[in-house]
């Protein structure tokens, strides 16, 4: 086993240039010298500023390294690297690549900002000890074993120091599984809490994979102007796209493995251009991407890596039949040939069922709740009829301003059920002296991304959001969930207030309940004793009147259950599910039922 992971990382700089010239970093080919005639090339094998040899003789493709030729497929791109504002002309073989790099501009600055305008930096790493007796389950066929520590994955020298930029000193649990499984070219499906890193749980796989196999793989045809991504990420909304597509960047920061993104409500042209430069990973919203597949400007024929995001809501009513037209009516290869991921806090059995269609022979991971980190998050629930919402959250707020909790570093994020009503609210807050901004399907793109940055940055502290801010948004410095109207759904509920208690932070959930949310009472009590929470006996009560919602989640100490170890599904047999193995001490109820009714379409969601 290596010494240690941050040894070999620490002793490169943090801009990454002089960074080693060792062999791993040869291997990858960038996009723009992949394919080209070998006439061009120069003799010497100039090493580049970040340790890639480029510029060899060899095939005329780069580095000394006589592999390092990738066949992957014509990138038009000239930038190189992630970064939209990667500069040089294409094709300009001298300074091509190596100055695309040099100009790559630095994702890790953004960050910089944000630390800045918050005064002092915090510890961005997790509070690890509250991961420590976190149950986990894994469930599938010859599931590779989970590691400890980066330093026991190779993950490539230009990988590990972006990890090291962006201060992971050690894998999360979903990430100490998910990674091996997902090096060993299986397909994963996922649950595991909010905030525990599953973006690089999924990232960190396909950035590698792609650098690993640059000089192998199957040659993209030459199409003009049609992008060909090896990996294709989707996410439900327009804002988590943005923010996986900014994290990847980091990832992926002088790896010469290009991140692009297209999502709705941005001019297409911009996009386009982008596509046009190269692109190795996609992250998208599923509506954008079939525009771009109908005008035939992106082919998914290439797609070696599918990872699905918030998965339960990507293949839930409102998603599914655009997923399916993606995944199975375009040109993408089939389960197989491609290695699809799917990732998500939640994964009802029905959204579990559906998901098989798209994976072959796979791993079924579930990090547990219970011990883990949505403990982080102190949960209340405070009986308020209709009529009074408004004044009982300005107490609260109230009562945080003089406790200096609503200081520049508390965010608190309020959500509401209608687009209207956050409007409403956001108005109102603003004219009683708490300086608001607003989030919903129905404000233009811009104005929603201006509420985001508003708030993310503390000049509006308060953001009102419909459930379009529910899911994957990782906001540094929200310290308050209040939802003001409680959603119908209780995964709806888990993720709205996973926007705090990240990363090991801890944060606070108050919930305004009233009549209108009696089918929520027993999943909300179930969910709250589960999380070790008090239960209000008023709550206790309402729950015990109520039939609604019994075992709605199903997963007992976990987000979710493999579905495949219902007696009901084993008996119609699935020769890929391998039997069950818990860690930490949890033993396998197996007598979890199902009971979830079909998936609740939030009429705020975009
Ligand atoms: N190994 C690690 N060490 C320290 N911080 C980490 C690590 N992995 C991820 N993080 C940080 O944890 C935060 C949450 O990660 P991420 O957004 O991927 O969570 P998630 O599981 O996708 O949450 P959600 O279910 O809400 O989408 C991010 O700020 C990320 O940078």
């Amino acid at each position: 086993m290596p010494t240690s992971w941050s040894d070999s990382a620490e002793k490169a700089p943090a801009g990454g240039v002089g960074a080693t010239t060792r062999a791993s970093r040869t291997n990858y080919v960038p996009p723009h010298l992949r394919n080209r005639p070998p006439s061009v090339d120069t003799t010497s094998a100039p090493v580049s500023h970040y340790g890639a040899a480029v510029g060899n003789g060899h095939q005329g493709h780069g580095g000394p390294n006589p592999t390092g030729i990738r066949s992957g497929g014509p990138r038009n791109d000239s930038s190189g690297g992630s970064s939209s504002r990667g500069g040089g002309a294409w094709n300009n073989r001298n300074n091509g690549w190596d100055h695309g790099r040099a100009r790559e501009s630095n994702p890790f600055q953004d960050e910089l900002d944000t630390e800045e305008a918050f005064g002092a930096q915090e510890n961005t790493g997790i509070n690890f000890d509250a991961y420590d007796d976190i149950p986990v389950e894994t469930s599938g066929k010859d599931v590779p074993a989970p590691v400890n520590t980066f330093a026991e994955i190779d993950l490539g020298e230009a990988l590990n120091l972006n990890i090291r930029r962006c201060k992971y000193v050690k894998p999360t649990p979903v990430q100490r599984y998910a990674i091996p499984i997902a090096l060993a070219g299986r397909d994963l499906m996922a649950c595991a809490q909010t905030g525990s890193g599953k973006t690089a749980a999924f990232c960190f796989p396909i950035i590698s994979g792609i650098m690993k196999s640059s000089q192998s793989g199957p040659r993209a045809p030459r199409v003009p102007r049609m992008a060909f991504p090896l990996a294709l990420i989707l996410s439900p909304t327009r804002e988590l796209s943005l923010q996986i597509h900014e994290e990847a960047r980091k990832f992926a920061y002088q790896t010469g493995v290009r991140v692009v993104v297209a999502y709705g409500g941005a001019p297409i042209n911009l996009q386009l251009r982008e596509l046009e430069r190269g692109v190795d990973i996609l992250v998208a919203t599923p509506g954008r991407l079939v525009d771009l597949l109908e005008r035939a400007r992106v082919s998914l024929q290439m797609i070696r890596y599918l990872a699905l995001d918030e998965a339960d809501r990507m293949l839930d009513m409102g998603f599914e039949p655009q997923i399916r037209r993606i995944v199975q009516q375009m040109d993408m290869p089939p389960p197989g040939l491609r290695q699809t991921m799917l990732f998500s806090a939640t994964f009802p059995k029905e959204i579990q069922r559906l998901a098989a269609d798209f994976l072959s022979t796979y791993v079924f991971l579930a990090v547990g709740r219970v011990g883990s980190s949505t403990d982080l998050i102190v949960q209340r629930v405070e009986y308020v009829l209709e009529t009074d919402k408004r004044s009982h959250l300005m107490d609260l707020l109230h009562a945080q301003r003089a406790n200096g909790d609503q200081g520049k570093q508390a965010l608190t994020l309020v959500f509401v059920e209608t687009k209207k009503g956050a409007d409403a609210l956001e108005h109102w807050l603003c004219i009683n002296g708490f300086p608001a901004a607003a989030i919903h399907g129905d404000r233009t793109q811009q104005e929603r991304e201006y509420a985001l940055r508003s708030f993310k940055s503390g000049k509006t502290p308060i953001l009102v959001a419909t459930d379009v801010a529910a899911r994957g948004l990782d906001i540094p410095h929200v310290a308050h969930v209040v939802n003001f109207d409680l959603p119908n759904d209780i995964d709806d509920y888990v993720h709205r207030i996973g926007r705090t208690g990240r990363a090991g932070k801890t944060g606070l959930a108050t919930a305004f309940f009233n009549e209108n949310n009696s089918s929520l009472a027993r999943p909300l009590a179930d969910l709250m004793q589960e999380a070790h929470q008090e239960v209000p006996a008023w709550l206790s009560r309402f729950a015990a009147r109520s039939n609604f919602g019994r075992n709605r989640r199903g997963g007992g100490r976990f987000g979710s259950r493999d579905f495949r170890r219902d007696t009901s599904f084993n008996r119609g047999g699935m020769d890929s599910y391998g039997g069950g193995h818990i860690n930490n001490g949890y033993v396998a109820s197996g007598g979890y039922s199902g009971g979830y009714g079909p998936t609740t379409v939030t009429s705020a969601w975009d």
